[in-house]
């Protein structure tokens, strides 16, 4: 394929209910998408960064700047260009990995449209629909919280993940215990605590949950080693593991037992297929995370979770979990599932009269 050009669009999207976490609330969705146009067929992509750098160093307003000026440009160079050159044309250019990771995507879904086939089939999926877990914001209340679990679990989503933070942990934990029993049940701190709450932490230990998510700061391998030492839950990391390497030294360190696996994060969706293949190989269970994605990304990301290393329920949500209207066709949650689209690359693209109401800027980079 030769791109000719890329367009970025930026999106603003309302969120159905603000979303608290340790590090800030979202009530809109900032995002960055992607359009590449080639000779033979035209691919979408979107940027997980959100609006500020508060879940990493990136955020939506540097991604478009480093792919208008750095890495749609460094494209030019490739004459019979596929997904698999996208990563070793931008290495030169250091992190920025959401923004090389939505740039992949598009002309991951460019190629696979050109040859007709569908991500799932391409990444190597191996179920037709990938069970469902929700991601549960930090509320007011505990009965408020109490309220939003009993409507996911309603909804028929099969895990609850519950966002932490010193202050907001073992009573909220304890509450979802003691109303809903032994639902499949799971917390993330998002670096919120520190190597001296190990004491703390351990109080989380009798209640069963499926693994404490990044407790501590992503650079901070041995501190979540020495703290798998001290608590009997399971330490997942998110924030820490950007790349298969990563992967293979927190594993080797002992810092996790389970890995949340988010594509953007690591650079894109080859990668996250990397860091799921050094899973599997030391029998370490890995699931599917998410940054708030339209239909774009969710489609995505649900044919990632269709992987056999994928154990784990991930926050791939239906469309209505944050999103009144999505931008694509919805994505619905069915017992508990959403269906891995068949239709050749990502299978879902936007509507456009629905994509012209959020956007917010246009631009055109050519190549
Ligand atoms: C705005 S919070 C994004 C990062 C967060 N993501 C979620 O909690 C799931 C979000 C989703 O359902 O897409 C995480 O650290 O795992
Ligand atoms: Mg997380």
């Amino acid at each position: 394929m030769k791109v000719t050009g890329v367009e970025l669009r930026t999106v603003k999207v309302p969120l159905v209910s603000p979303f608290r976490t340790s590090f800030g609330t979202e009530t809109v969705r900032e995002a960055l998408l992607l359009r590449v146009v080639t000779d033979e067929a035209e691919g979408w992509g979107e940027c997980g960064a959100g609006t500020a750098p508060r879940y990493s160093s990136e955020y939506t307003h540097a991604a478009a700047d480093v792919l208008s000026r750095f890495l749609v440009p460094a494209l030019a160079g490739v004459p019979n260009l596929d997904a698999h050159q996208v990563a070793p044309a931008l290495a030169p250019f250091k992190g920025h990995r959401m923004a090389k990771a939505a740039l992949e995507m598009a002309v991951l879904d460019a190629d696979l449209r050109a040859r007709g086939v569908c991500l799932g089939h391409a990444l190597g999926a191996v179920r037709d629909t990938v069970p469902c877990g929700v991601s549960v914001g930090i509320t007011e209340s505990i009965p408020a919280l109490l309220d939003a679990v009993a409507g996911y679990l309603e909804a028929g989503y099969l895990r609850i993940k519950l966002k932490i933070e010193p202050g907001w942990d073992v009573e909220p934990v304890r509450a979802v215990r003691e109303r809903f029993g032994d639902i499949m049940l799971q917390v993330d701190a998002n670096t919120a605590y520190r190597r001296g709450d190990a004491r703390h932490l351990a109080r989380l230990d009798p209640f069963d949950l499926l693994l404490l998510e990044q407790p501590l700061a992503e650079d901070d391998l041995l501190g979540h080693a020495e703290l798998a030492a001290r608590i009997t839950t399971p330490i997942c990391l998110d924030e820490s593991i950007v790349s298969a390497r990563a992967a293979a030294d927190a594993l080797a360190l002992g810092a996790c037992r389970v890995v949340n696996i988010k594509p953007g994060r690591v650079g894109g969706y080859l990668e996250a297929r990397r860091i799921h293949d050094v899973c599997a190989a030391h029998g370490v269970p890995v699931w599917c995370g998410g940054m708030l994605e339209t239909g774009l990304g969710r489609a995505a990301n649900v044919a990632l979770a269709a992987l056999p290393g994928f154990l784990l329920p991930g926050d791939t949500s239906a469309s209505d979990r944050y999103y009144r209207t999505d931008i694509t066709p919805p994505f619905h949650l069915v017992d508990g599932h959403l269906a891995v689209p068949t239709t050749p690359g990502l299978g879902v693209t936007p509507i456009p009269e629905v994509l012209d109401a959020v956007t917010t800027t246009k631009t055109w980079v050519s190549v």
